[in-house]
């Protein structure tokens, strides 16, 4: 463990950890946070309370209660106040964002703290270069191909010659291209693939980049990622659309869960092999697939590895129409088009409907599955299995 520990070390880069703390105030919830966060220094406080100033909009009521809750828990801990009644909307709400995190440690909740300023900050940056409706990405994006037309954003990876893995980089690119399609006049967000893929999964290589921190640090950092990465997708407003154009692994499998509908080219497979990697589930499919498909379904995908076609995937719920592959683009892209007719806001509050009751325990079991991650990334078994891949001794 200690050699493959070093041999990844070796490869690590810089990474100089930004780590600002920072004050927000919004008239309608006075959000202060003081003290010193864990890698935060004066002068990284002193910066971002002025970045935070300078911040154009008001980031909405979601986000402020998120700040709110991972305030609360980075420094009194989890929730022990007793649930404000059902009329008290404020303060329930406030409540349950608290409530949510469960366990969650603290110096934890103070880093996410951080790092959701952070985010904000560069996703409104990002939110006053975008015109909505407009093709608003191939410059902006690295990995991604953002479009916008017909009532509908379309959201591509576009990372075709590694089969569409997820750089570091792009996970950040699609949590801003998410959080800015929540907001333009889109009526349905697509997410799809460029190439024979749509997903390979989480970039295997992003565990070689480790900052000075070494691999716990590491550790700690990618959980926070996966964690906000998750988030976003549980909280994104809109109709949530995966067109499924080839095989997908990993991480782009688990989060079809929380997308609206799934249409899936015959060519497509879904595979989970989180044991071959020494892995545990994320995106909250230990709690989703086990719904959808039921538990002994789920455990063949989540603990076996097995690995489903698109016609399984239909018969157990996680993909909701399969399509020819000679006919799966024109065939979907008329459907979508249409349904992006439909009244907008009758379509966003209809999801609300549907899954806001669920919210609260999704991110609970993504803060919890996150964790374990973050444990399971340092197992000799994980790190095995890395290496074996990217020496090219392993694929699926
Ligand atoms: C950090 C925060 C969040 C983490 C969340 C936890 C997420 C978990 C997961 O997603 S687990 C799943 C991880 N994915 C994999 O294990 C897939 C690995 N890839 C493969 O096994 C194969 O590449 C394949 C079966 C997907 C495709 O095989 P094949 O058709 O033979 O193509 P190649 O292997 O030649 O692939 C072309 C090129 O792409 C590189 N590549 C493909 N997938 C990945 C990947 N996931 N990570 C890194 N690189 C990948 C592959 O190495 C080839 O590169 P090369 O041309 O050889 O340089």
């Amino acid at each position: 463990m200690a050699g493959v520990a070093g041999r990844l070390a070796r490869r690590w880069c810089r990474s100089a950890v930004r780590s600002p703390l920072q004050v927000i105030s919004f008239p309608s919830l006075q959000l202060h946070l003081s003290g010193t966060a864990m890698r935060a220094s004066q002068e990284d406080f002193e910066s971002a309370m002025n970045q935070v100033k300078l911040l154009k909009k008001d980031p909405g009521n979601e986000v402020k209660l998120r700040l709110y809750a991972l305030y609360k828990q980075a420094t009194e801990g989890p929730c022990n106040m007793p649930k404000p009644g059902v009329f008290d909307f404020i303060n329930k709400a406030k409540w349950d964002a608290w409530n949510a995190l469960g366990s969650l440690p603290k110096e934890t909740a103070r880093q996410n703290y951080v790092d959701l300023v952070s985010s904000l900050t560069s996703s409104s940056e990002s939110s006053t270069q975008v015109k909505p409706g407009a093709d608003r990405g191939q410059q902006e994006y690295e990995n991604l191909v953002v479009t916008s037309e017909d009532g509908i954003t379309k959201i591509m990876f576009n990372r075709p010659t590694r089969k569409n893995a997820i750089s570091t980089q792009m996970y950040q690119e699609i949590m801003l291209a998410l959080k800015a399609a929540s907001k333009d006049d889109s009526t349905i967000t697509v997410v799809t693939g460029n190439g024979d893929y749509y997903c390979s999964g989480n970039d295997l290589a992003n565990f070689t980049d480790i900052p000075p921190g070494g691999v716990e640090e590491k550790a700690k950092q990618s959980a926070i990622m996966l964690r906000d990465f998750v988030g976003t997708f549980i909280d994104f407003p809109k109709p949530l659309v995966a067109v499924v154009n080839g095989p997908a692994v990993g991480i782009s499998v688990t989060i079809l869960g929380l997308f609206d509908a799934v249409y899936a080219s015959d060519r497509a497979t879904f595979h989970t092999p989180f044991s071959h990697l020494g892995l545990s589930p994320e995106g909250c499919a230990s709690y989703t697939f086990p719904k959808i498909m039921g538990p002994a379904k789920a455990t063949e995908m989540l603990i076996f590895g097995k690995k489903l076609t698109a016609g399984e995937a239909c018969a157990q719920g996680l993909v909701t129409e399969v399509f020819p592959d000679s006919t799966f683009q024109k065939e979907v892209w008329t459907r979508l088009k249409a349904y992006s007719k439909l009244p907008p806001n009758s379509m966003r509050i209809s999801k609300q409907v549907i899954r806001n009751m669920e919210k609260e325990k999704l991110h609970a079991v993504n803060a919890e599955e996150s964790s374990v991650l973050q444990e399971r990334w340092l197992s000799d078994e994980c790190i095995n299995a890395t290496m074996n891949f990217l020496s090219k001794k392993a694929k699926l």
